[in-house]
C-alpha cells in the first residue's frame, strides 16, 4: 500500500514526512508522521514507533516531544501514527456519546473490535504499518520490521506495552524494547478502558483481559522473565490515582518475579507533553542502548 507524501519539513537535522494511506485494515485513509534522522549508516537504520494517548494526532508528539533531536543524536527513525480511524460511520444502534474524547475517534486503544470493522488498531499498527513502509522509498534504508521498539504515552503506553509483550509471547513479530510515559497499565480496572472495552468488544471487560497490560505481565508466562521495558509516570498527574493503575501494574511485576522493568514515578510532573518531552531523552537512551545504537 503506498503512501502519499502530504508535507516534506525540515526539522532539526534530518526530514519530517507527513503521510496519507488507504489502511486495507481499518478500511481508510490514514495519516501519519515519519522522521527520518540525518545519521547515515552502513546497516539499516533502525525505527522507534510512538503511540499517542487519547485525542491525538500524529502531530501532537511530532510537535511536542522533542524526539527528533534524540533521534538525530542516536540514528533511528520514528513512525508517529494516528489514534483511531477517522470520518467513522457508526452503525445507528449504536449509542456513542461523541462528545467523549476518550471513546471513538482519537480513542482506538490500538485494539481489535469485534464490533466495528473499522477499529483494528492492533492489526494496523505491527502488521499493515510496518509492511507498508517497508515497502516504501524515504531516502534511506530503515528497518521498520525487525530492528523496531515501540513507546507511547498513556492509551499509547498502554498500546506499546502490549504490543512489546504480544512479542514476547510470539504472537505478533517482536520489538527490541518498550518504554510508556504514563501508561494506562490495568485498562480492565479503570473507566477509559472498561467504557472502551465494553464499546469495542461484544464481550466487554472479559475480551479486554486479553490487552491488559498489568493481567498478561502477570501471567504464568512472564513469570521470572527478563524484559526491556522503561516506564515512567508522574505523582501530579490528574489520572494518576483514577485511570493508570501503576501501582497494579508494579504489584504484578513484583509478585510475578519479572526482571529489567524499570518503574519511575516522577515527582511533580503531570500528565502533559511537559512531562512527556521531559523524560524523552532518557527513554530514547534506552531505546538506543538496546537497539544497538550506542
Ligand atoms: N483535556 C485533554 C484530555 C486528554 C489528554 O490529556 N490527552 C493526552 C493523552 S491521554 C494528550 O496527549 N493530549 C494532547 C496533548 O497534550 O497535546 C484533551 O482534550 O486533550
Amino acid at each position: 500500500m503506498s503512501f502519499s507524501i502530504v508535507k516534506e519539513i525540515a526539522v532539526c537535522k534530518g526530514k519530517l514526512y507527513k503521510l496519507t494511506h488507504e489502511s486495507s485494515t481499518v478500511k481508510g485513509n490514514m495519516n501519519l508522521n515519519l522522521y527520518v534522522p540525518s545519521k547515515t549508516s552502513s546497516t539499516k537504520i533502525p525505527t522507534i514507533y510512538y503511540l499517542s494517548g487519547l485525542t491525538c494526532s500524529p502531530d501532537n508528539c511530532t510537535e511536542k516531544g522533542f524526539v527528533q533531536f534524540q533521534a538525530d543524536k542516536y540514528g533511528f527513525a520514528v513512525v508517529y501514527p494516528d489514534t483511531s480511524p477517522r470520518n467513522v460511520t457508526w452503525p445507528k444502534d449504536v449509542n456513542i456519546d461523541t462528545s467523549n474524547w476518550a471513546l471513538g475517534e482519537g480513542a482506538g486503544f490500538y485494539l481489535n473490535s469485534d464490533k466495528f470493522e473499522n477499529f483494528k488498531m492492533f492489526d494496523y499498527i505491527c502488521k499493515e504499518l510496518p509492511v507498508s513502509l517497508n515497502e516504501s522509498e524515504f531516502g534511506k534504508t530503515i528497518d521498520f520490521i525487525e530492528k523496531k521498539s515501540i513507546m507511547g504515552h498513556s492509551m499509547g503506553g498502554m498500546g506499546a506495552l502490549n504490543f512489546y509483550l504480544k512479542g514476547k509471547l510470539n504472537e505478533i513479530s517482536p520489538y527490541v524494547s518498550c518504554s510508556a510515559f504514563a501508561p494506562v497499565a490495568n485498562p480492565t480496572d479503570c473507566p477509559w478502558g472498561v467504557d472502551a472495552f465494553e464499546l469495542y468488544f461484544e464481550k466487554g471487560i472479559k475480551a479486554g483481559e486479553a490487552i491488559d497490560p498489568t493481567l498478561i505481565i502477570g501471567s504464568e508466562a512472564f513469570k521470572g522473565k527478563s524484559l526491556d521495558i522503561l516506564i515512567t509516570t508522574g505523582d501530579s498527574d490528574p489520572f494518576f490515582k483514577n485511570q493508570l493503575r501503576t501501582e497494579n501494574f508494579i504489584k504484578a511485576v513484583e509478585e510475578n518475579n519479572v526482571q529489567n522493568v524499570t518503574i519511575n514515578i516522577e515527582k511533580g510532573f503531570d500528565h502533559s507533553y511537559f512531562f512527556v518531552s521531559t523524560f524523552v531523552p532518557q527513554h530514547c537512551e534506552f531505546h538506543a542502548q538496546k537497539l544497538g545504537l550506542i
